[in-house]
């Protein structure tokens, strides 16, 4: 079986409760187990400011899908939480982004893993170290050096 590492961000229709939505759904995906999730951070938006502020986790499942049935599997649940894009880097109210899939490293047209703003983005790289405080990129690159150079988005633990 494959250990995959999941980004997970909303800001919009309640996020916190679209995160629990979307945890609960990958937990039921069939060839998937929930293994565990992290807390959920709230941080200002990176990229066009006039938005709601976000929700972000990190949750680590193990599956036997391949990285292109679970960009799918993803995809669903997105549509199914009524994901709206309304424009690039825009307000959503799910985001799932495979961030992490082994020490794989995978460049189709429609998914490149590690994600590529892996190493930029604190509202991401928080909640992974929270899962696994040794994780690493596939060239050795540990997470915990990157969260070292990162924009700090001043996170705040979301509490419900
Ligand atoms: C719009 C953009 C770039 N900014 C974000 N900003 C934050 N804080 N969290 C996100 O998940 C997020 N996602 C994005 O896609």
């Amino acid at each position: 079986t494959n250990t995959v590492y999941i980004g997970l961000g909303s800001n919009l229709n309640e996020p916190a409760k679209q995160l629990e939505t979307a945890l609960r759904t990958l937990a039921e995906l069939p060839n998937c187990e929930l293994i565990r999730h992290s807390s959920f951070y709230c941080s200002k938006p990176v990229g066009p400011q006039d938005q709601p502020d976000f929700v972000n986790a990190a949750a680590q499942i193990s599956t036997t899908l391949s990285p292109e049935s679970l960009l799918k599997q993803l995809q669903l649940i997105e549509q199914g939480q009524g994901r709206i894009k309304k424009r690039h880097w825009g307000e959503r109210t799910i985001d799932l982004d495979i961030l992490l899939f082994n020490s794989d490293l995978i460049d189709l047209p429609e998914l490149s893993i590690p994600h590529k703003e892996i190493g930029n983005r604190d509202f991401v790289l928080k909640p992974l170290l929270e899962l696994d405080a040794n994780l690493a990129l596939p060239d050795g690159t540990s997470l915990h050096s990157l969260l070292q150079q990162c924009p700090d988005n001043r996170l705040q633990l979301h509490s419900s």
